[in-house]
């Protein structure tokens, strides 16, 4: 990525401070092998304090996440030409490419995005009242060869885990276990594998700036080198989530905020670059239907505790804010902010 090049410049307040690493131990580790009440109380606090927490004993055979994980590795160490063989356009937004911005700063890293259902369906624009639906279909690579099956077999043990998780979480906001799980009949969720090569100036670029995922759940394996950082809630300070090997984190989006009406926040999140060495993380945005209509569930609402938003399409939602992944524009990104009801 060569020199100082002005598109991946973060804007003074944004830049990341590379010496300081606040490491924060709080971050809560849950062993989820049982969904014992103890497992519960620990996920609604994990929930209320961070919007993140680390999950252990989840059940992801851990040979499974080093195949995907050393396939992605050989994927992106082939040939520029060679990747952009699978890279995606306006017409396909999955497969490889390298220029992705948040918030108008172009992020210091390669992608590689595919959907678990093949094809996944979503509306074909951001216009309201356009109601055509479009199909997205998965690029696959032909280097190398075991990518794949190794990215598929990873990915249904991440669909496991994340249903998982929407049970203990549920019962964690005083809900049946299943009352969220039919949102997700037709989800349109993906992975993303994020590779970032070695940045020459840390300090001034971010791997991916600070933002909020927008789907319901994101379930993250990263690598042993650490870089994502986490907004603490208590000051707004950037605290390193710390890797844990055969861990992963956990962080709710924008869907669960609005589910629980506020009680969990989908948390800001950004990732440093390192300047010496390269980085590899695996999120799973698990996303709903993309003709649910998101809304504080009606069992967490009353006269005392009114919805705090208007209901949204999630579709429509997703795909206004994949508008901006592409290119700078001059418009403040959708967010469920834009829903709120003002009190
Ligand atoms: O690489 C990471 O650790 C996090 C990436 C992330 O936040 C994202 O892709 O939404
Ligand atoms: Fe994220």
């Amino acid at each position: 990525m060569g020199d100082v090049n002005p598109d991946f410049i973060q804007p003074t307040e944004y830049r990341p401070n590379p010496t300081s690493t606040i490491e924060a131990k709080e971050i809560p580790v849950i062993d989820i092998s049982s969904a014992s009440d103890e497992v519960i109380a620990e996920i609604k606090e994990a929930c209320e304090k961070w919007g993140f927490f680390q999950v252990v004993n989840h059940g992801v055979p851990l040979k499974k996440r080093e195949i995907a994980e050393l396939a992605a590795r050989k994927f992106f160490g082939l040939s520029m030409e060679e990747k952009k063989k699978v890279r995606r356009d306006e017409e396909n937004p999955l497969g490889y490419y390298d220029s992705e911005h948040t918030k108008n700063v172009r992020d210091w890293k390669e992608i590689f995005d595919f959907t678990v259902q093949d094809p996944t369906l979503i509306p074909a624009s951001h216009e309201i009242g356009d109601d055509e639906i479009k199909e997205l279909r998965n690029q696959w690579p032909d280097y190398p060869p075991e990518f794949r099956v190794a990215c598929e077999e990873y990915t249904q043990e991440m669909v496991k885990l994340s249903f998982k998780l929407l049970e203990l979480i549920a019962s964690s906001l005083g809900v049946p276990a299943d009352r969220l799980s039919g949102y997700f009949k037709d989800h349109a969720s993906f992975v993303r594998i994020n590779y970032y090569p070695p940045c020459p100036y840390p300090d001034l670029a971010l791997g991916v700036g600070p933002h909020k995922d927008s789907g319901a759940l994101t379930v993250l394996a990263q690598d042993d080198i650490g870089g994502l950082e986490v907004k603490r809630k208590m000051d707004g300070a950037w605290i390193l989530v710390k890797p844990i090997p055969d861990a992963y984190i956990i962080n709710v989006g924008d869907v669960i905020q609005v589910w629980s009406n506020d009680k969990y926040e989908s948390v800001e999140h950004r990732v440093k670059v390192n300047p010496d060495k390269e980085r590899l993380s695996i999120p799973f945005f698990f996303n709903p239907s993309h003709y649910v209509m998101v809304k504080p569930l009606n069992e967490l609402i009353d006269k005392q505790n009114p919805a705090k938003y208007r209901e949204y399409n999630y579709g429509k939602f997703y795909t206004t804010r994949r508008l901006s992944d592409f290119k700078k524009l001059n418009v403040e990104n959708i967010q469920v902010l834009h829903f709120r009801i003002q009190e």
